[in-house]
């Protein structure tokens, strides 16, 4: 179980984050929605520990993680997948996987699940991930970030930047991992979030406003905090 715990978070002057408690189980995709704006960027970037965070806990399984530095965070078992992919592309395919796996602890060999749930990226293995198309970038994005089997994936808006068709294929991704680990994902796309997701906070001004199961949210005022 992924929790946050009363955070708060600040880029300096003022605060950004207040108080922010939200849980992130295994086997559930649990999403972050709100207007731009809102802190949800600010809420993983505090989670990874690129963001100061006074006050508040960060906790995977019951350790804390709000003092640790950010590369043992991502030891500790955070895939994390920042909005604009940040893959390598210069790098094959294979090599952003392996950078992915030696981050994670892992050598060697990349394991079988990845090319089950990417068979596109078995198909490309030796082209440079720059040669890709956004959506299988985003698919190498997520592939290098689980392959060294996190307990958590966290998403920032994967679905920005990738054509309406092939983001369906993202969705039945991360559907496929949430099998494997607890999933965050903080989306823009409120259609596809809510049709993906289990429970969903809904953020704004640093806040969460509500929170549910997707279909017991109440519509009207979830769409009037998302619109501007
Ligand atoms: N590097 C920064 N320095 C100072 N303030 C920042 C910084 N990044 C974001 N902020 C501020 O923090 C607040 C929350 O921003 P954040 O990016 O977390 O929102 P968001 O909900 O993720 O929006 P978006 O969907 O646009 O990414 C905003 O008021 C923003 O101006």
């Amino acid at each position: 179980m992924f929790q946050l715990e009363g955070l708060y978070a600040t880029y300096g002057e003022g605060m950004v984050l207040r108080h922010v408690d939200l849980e992130a189980p295994k086997g559930r995709i649990t999403s972050l929605v709100g207007r731009n704006g809102a802190g949800k960027t600010t809420t993983l970037r505090a989670v990874m520990g690129l963001v100061k965070t006074p006050q508040g806990k960060i906790s995977l399984d019951g350790r804390e993680l709000q003092k640790l530095p950010v590369y043992e965070r991502a030891k500790r078992g955070i895939g994390y997948v920042p909005q604009g992919r940040e893959i390598f592309p210069q790098l094959t395919v294979e090599e952003n996987i392996l950078l992915g796996l030696e981050a994670g602890n892992g050598k060697g060999v990349i394991p079988d699940f990845i090319f089950e749930t990417f068979p596109i990226l078995q198909e490309f293995l030796h082209r440079k991930g720059g040669d890709l198309s956004g959506g299988q970038q985003q698919q190498l994005a997520i592939a290098r970030a689980v392959v060294s089997g996190p307990k958590i994936l966290i998403l920032d808006e994967p679905t920005e930047g990738i054509q309406p068709s092939v983001i369906q294929e993202i969705g039945r991704v991360i559907t496929e991992l949430k099998s494997k680990m607890a999933v965050l994902i903080v989306e823009q796309y409120l259609e596809f979030v809510l049709d993906i997701a289990d429970y969903c906070y809904v953020m704004e001004n640093g806040r969460i406003i509500m929170d549910g199961e997707p279909e017991c949210l109440d519509q009207d005022r979830l769409q009037a905090t998302m619109s501007l």
